[in-house]
């Protein structure tokens, strides 16, 4: 139903790479999230077996949050580290188990400021410890059409792209800052592609740690 909103919006989607979801057993999908119309992108392209770590917040938004409850969201406190990584270590066994694929927006929060924010660890952890590929999915730059600071929300064409697999066998944690780097710097230069952005335009890269 979600995915359907499309038409209703006028959203267009140009998707490249579906291929590359075609892993054997688990992995982490990270992607940016630039704003609730995200939730579109994701329908779009969702592959089986699938779930979304969200903030808990969104556990109490009504219908949409049961809705969610039952659909699998795992949902962590983004306020409490200790929490969230607790919650998160968890997942990394179950993904194992029960063979599922884990959602994750590692800028952490919305951002649709025409760049993507630096990115949090999580996911990146998690996939060390399950030992399980990172598929990077890029969403192109929705300023064009969407823009709620100038009233702006016109119809509009999305560039999605699921990037290659980056495998994480034999990594250890002390691999993690690395891992993150490499993922951000793949996915902010697909990023600026997509959106037909010069990478300067936006000032210069900044590192995950910054
Ligand atoms: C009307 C119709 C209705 C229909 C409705 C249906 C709708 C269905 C929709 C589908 C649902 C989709 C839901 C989407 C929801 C989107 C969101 O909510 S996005 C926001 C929430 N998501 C996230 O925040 C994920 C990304 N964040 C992270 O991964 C974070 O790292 C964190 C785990 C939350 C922790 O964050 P923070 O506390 O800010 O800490 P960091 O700076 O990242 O890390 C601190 C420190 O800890 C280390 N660390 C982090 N994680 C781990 C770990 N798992 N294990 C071990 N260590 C970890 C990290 O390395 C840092 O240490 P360092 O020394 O600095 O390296
Ligand atoms: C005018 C725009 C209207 C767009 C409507 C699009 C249709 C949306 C489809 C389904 C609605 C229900 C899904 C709700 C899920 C919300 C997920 C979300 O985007 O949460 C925000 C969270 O990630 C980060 O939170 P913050 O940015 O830190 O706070």
């Amino acid at each position: 139903m979600v995915k359907t909103f499309k038409y209703i919006y006028g959203l267009r989607f140009e998707t490249k790479g579906l291929e590359n979801f075609q892993v054997e057993g688990p992995c982490v999908i990270v992607s940016n999230h630039q704003s609730i119309l995200d939730m579109i992108g994701l329908m779009e392209i969702l592959p089986d077996n699938c779930v979304q770590i969200g903030k808990k917040e969104l556990l109490y938004m009504g219908p949409v949050g049961l809705i969610m409850y039952l659909g699998g969201v795992i949902f962590i406190n983004r306020k409490s580290t200790s929490n969230a990584k607790t919650v998160m270590s968890g997942v990394a066994q179950t993904m194992l188990d029960e063979n599922v694929k884990v959602w994750v927006y590692p800028e952490g929060t919305r951002n649709g400021n025409g760049d993507l924010l630096p990115f949090k660890k999580g996911a990146f952890h998690l996939a060390i410890q399950a030992q399980v590929p990172i598929i990077p999915v890029v969403y192109s730059s929705f300023s064009s059409f969407y823009n709620p600071a100038k009233k702006l929300f016109i119809s509009g064409k999305i560039r999605v792209e699921v990037l290659q697999p980056i495998e994480t066998k034999g990594l250890k944690a002390e691999d993690v800052a690395d891992l993150t780097e490499r993922c951000y710097s793949t996915m902010r230069e697909t990023f600026f592609r997509l959106s037909g952005l010069a990478s300067e335009a936006n000032g210069s890269a900044q590192s995950p740690q910054q």
